[in-house]
């Protein structure tokens, strides 16, 4: 039986494994598909955020979260793809502006430097904040070459 519940992948390296497993735990309300890393063995973030990147940009995912320990390395691999925007958040309101004024479809949490309710708090915001359209409409337009 399929659900009607918001479908989010979630991927993360070696320093993002934890926050990783506390917001599985944490965003029931939601159908979460955990694209790994799935222990605490260092890894490389790319083999990860390549993954849920791509099955936010396939459509079959409404939203990515994406931690490791700074956030950096995978946003930027992300943002290599092309319909993806990927936003890396340290406050709650960066998490909600992420999503109002750029329409981003991927959060990007720095483990080593937010708490762990902080995480699970901007993951929510993100997820139930809606784009604004308006004006923020043709300056997302504008992002892909
Ligand atoms: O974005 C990153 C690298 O640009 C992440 O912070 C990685 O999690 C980090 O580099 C991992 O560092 P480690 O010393 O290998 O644990």
């Amino acid at each position: 039986m399929s659900t009607d519940k918001i479908k989010i992948a979630i991927g993360a390296d070696h320093a993002g494994f934890e926050y990783k497993e506390l917001l599985k735990s944490y965003l029931t309300d939601y159908e979460v598909k955990d694209f790994g890393t799935y222990s605490t063995q260092s890894v490389d973030y790319p083999d990860f955020a390549h993954p849920v990147a791509s099955a936010v940009e396939s459509g079959e995912y409404a939203f990515g979260i994406l931690v490791c320990g700074s956030a950096n390395g995978v946003a930027i691999t992300a943002n290599k793809h092309q319909q993806i925007r990927a936003a890396i958040c340290w406050l709650n309101e960066l998490a909600a502006l992420a999503r109002q004024h750029n329409n981003a479809n991927v959060l990007c949490i720095p483990a080593r430097f937010v708490s762990e309710d902080l995480a699970k708090e901007m993951a929510t915001t993100f997820i139930n904040t809606p784009f604004e359209g308006g004006r923020h409409e043709g300056r997302v337009g504008k992002i892909s070459c």
